[in-house]
């Protein structure tokens, strides 16, 4: 087969495949102490899962994704100098708003540029929780319905998800995970449109290994690309073989979940924040590809430290080292702005480990 094969006719072989538990809200929803207990081991143990969303409850939350798929097209296809207006590095300070174009940050080592254009929108503007300012070009504005469903249905799967590994990690009450991203209240949240270019060289790597930094992300796509580490690679020491990595393939709905660093260092590695990336298939060229990822951060205020539970492993801390996650975030941001060549803040954003040494 020709490395431009279409997708459909790549036959992956399953030992490739990442094996995902899936997960269905709607059982979560029901209080299943089953699917309470599925959810917890996945976490545990791949940090990852498919989100079952086909029961007719989330046929609207499924309509959201599809008018925001068609949006995302739209958006790209504006032309370049109106694209620019809204530079996310000209309208947004961190990063939570505005666009990116394919090629400005570094992925790897050798000085490779990535493969993507992007686009981000913040919760907080989007849902109007704060007077942040969200500049937007028109086809944002005439999509509102359709991106502030999106997220809002996102940030209620989500606390069913909290929720429900609060309750198994027998969390006490205030320090419950959905305590710390509540429903109302402002989070530095983002809702990422990404466009991955088409690239005939096999060995093209658009988006560089990462980690996302926040507490819990949700990723949707129509074609395969997504590529994931399973836990027990070596992944905190980059022992890891490029053999290691396993794909993981879209099924209509359903979205891909995983767990980020604030999360994993809540519960002292106890949740997993698995490495992860996008590229093509070994051996295919990349095709072009569309999806988004809703990317949830705690609260600016929360406290980033285990929680107390009978299952979290304790640590001594003198305490100096515990930070809030908006400092963190911008922590992070300082550290890579004063720092020539880091290039690839995007991914620092949302990813902690697995980025340039
Ligand atoms: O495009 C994807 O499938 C993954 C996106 C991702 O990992 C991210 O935006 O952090
Ligand atoms: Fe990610």
């Amino acid at each position: 087969m020709s490395p431009s094969a279409s997708y459909s006719e790549i036959n992956l072989p399953s030992e490739k495949l990442a094996d995902l538990r899936t997960i269905s809200l709607h059982k979560l929803q029901a209080g299943s102490i089953s699917e309470q207990d599925l959810l917890l081991q996945a976490c545990i143990e791949d940090g990852f899962f498919c989100l079952d969303l086909t029961h007719p409850r989330f046929s609207p939350l499924l309509s959201d994704v599809d008018a925001v798929f068609k949006l995302s097209k739209d958006l790209f296809n504006y032309p370049t100098d109106i694209k620019t207006l809204f530079d996310v590095d000209k309208v947004s300070d961190l990063k939570t708003n505005g666009y990116k174009p394919k090629g400005r940050n570094v992925v790897a080592k050798d000085g490779k540029s990535d493969g993507f254009e992007s686009w981000v929108l913040p919760r907080n503007g989007l849902l109007q929780l704060t007077n942040d300012p969200f500049s937007h070009p028109p086809a944002i504005a005439s999509n509102l319905h359709s991106l502030c469903g999106l997220v809002q249905g996102l940030s209620s799967a989500a606390y069913t998800i909290f929720s429900s590994l609060s309750t198994s990690l027998a969390l006490p009450a205030g320090q419950r995970f959905e305590d710390f991203q509540r429903l109302s209240c402002p989070a530095p949240d983002i809702l990422r449109l990404l466009k991955y270019h088409a690239d005939a060289n096999t060995n093209c790597l658009p988006q560089t290994p990462h980690t996302d930094m926040g507490s819990l992300t949700f990723v949707f796509s129509t074609r395969p690309g997504l590529q994931v580490l399973p836990v027990g690679t070596g992944q905190d020491l980059g022992s890891y073989d490029e053999s290691d990595w396993r794909y993981v393939l879209p099924r209509p709905g359903h979205a891909v979940v995983n767990i980020g660093d604030c999360l994993s260092i809540m519960t002292n590695g106890l949740l997993k924040s698995a490495l992860h990336r996008v590229g093509p298939v070994a051996g295919y060229a990349m095709p072009e590809r569309y999806s988004m990822a809703y990317l949830m951060r705690p609260e600016d205020q929360t406290m980033l430290r285990a929680l107390d539970s009978p299952f979290i492993p304790r640590t001594v801390s003198n305490g100096d080292d515990v930070v809030t996650s908006g400092e963190w975030i911008r922590k992070k941001f300082k550290a890579l702005r004063g720092q020539k060549d880091a290039g690839n803040f995007d991914q620092i954003l949302t990813g902690g480990r697995g980025v340039l040494a």
